[in-house]
């Protein structure tokens, strides 16, 4: 089977990545993993996805791919990119009425609903905003917040990746069918190569958005892979 190998990379060393639909080039100095929104609101009880009604009991597999895949790209100095969503206290960033994103986001109906918990969800600052415990970002990783599902809308990430020459987006987080897809379709528009590793994302809502984002991913957007391989071939 051929490679996707993109114009720029062919004099740089190669590193191929076992994907679907097919092997795709992957030169470590010219890739970021990116981390996508691994808030306690997305993946810890309590946060704001299990008290808008999502289920997310089984995230913790998905934390321990993500902390592998993070160690096997740092060691082969590849950028690490930790996104974190949300806004200010105040929510300002949110919008207001006039944004859909004051209709759409279920964080914000969430704390209409239960006023009480306004100023807790996907707050800068709370609880709620932080990463995870089991995963923290180290000296030269880039950490970035951002207001809406894409990770390149009202952020600095596509000149912080095009002044560092990357041009390929490993992509590992929650929510594969929301913020990780939203990344990845900006991404491809704007010309970056993106690969999801399927077993270190997890969905917002039942089984099937997994399955109906990997499918978009793999015939339309991009290439689908996952933790132990993207690791093997990193070591190799
Ligand atoms: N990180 C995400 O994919 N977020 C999904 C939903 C939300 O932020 O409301």
């Amino acid at each position: 089977m051929s490679v996707v190998t993109c114009a720029h990379t062919r004099e740089l060393p190669q590193l191929t990545l076992p994907a679907r639909p097919e092997p795709i080039a992957l030169p470590p100095a010219q890739s970021a993993l990116i981390v996508v929104d691994m808030q306690n609101a997305y993946a810890t009880p309590g946060g704001y996805l299990d008290l808008a009604g999502f289920d997310v009991s089984a995230t913790q597999p998905v934390i321990k791919k993500i902390h592998q895949a993070v160690t096997a790209a740092r060691a082969a100095g590849m950028q690490i990119i930790w996104f974190q969503n949300g806004w200010d206290d105040q929510y300002v960033e949110a919008g207001d009425a006039g944004s859909p994103n004051f209709h759409k986001s279920n964080a914000l109906k969430t704390m209409r609903k239960q006023p009480e918990l306004q100023g807790t969800l996907l707050a800068k600052g709370s609880w709620d905003y932080a990463l995870v415990d089991e995963l923290v970002p180290q000296p030269g990783d880039i950490v970035l917040p951002k207001p809406r599902y894409s990770g390149f809308f009202n952020t600095p990430l596509d000149s912080m990746l095009r002044s560092r020459g990357i041009r390929h987006l490993v992509f590992t987080g929650i929510a594969t069918n929301v913020c990780v897809e939203s990344t990845l379709r900006d991404g491809f528009f704007l010309e970056y190569f993106g690969v999801v590793l399927e077993d270190a994302t997890y969905q917002a809502g039942p089984p099937f958005a997994q399955q109906a984002a990997i499918f978009n991913i793999e015939t339309f957007f991009g290439w689908v892979s996952d933790t132990a391989t993207f690791c093997e071939a990193l070591q190799r």
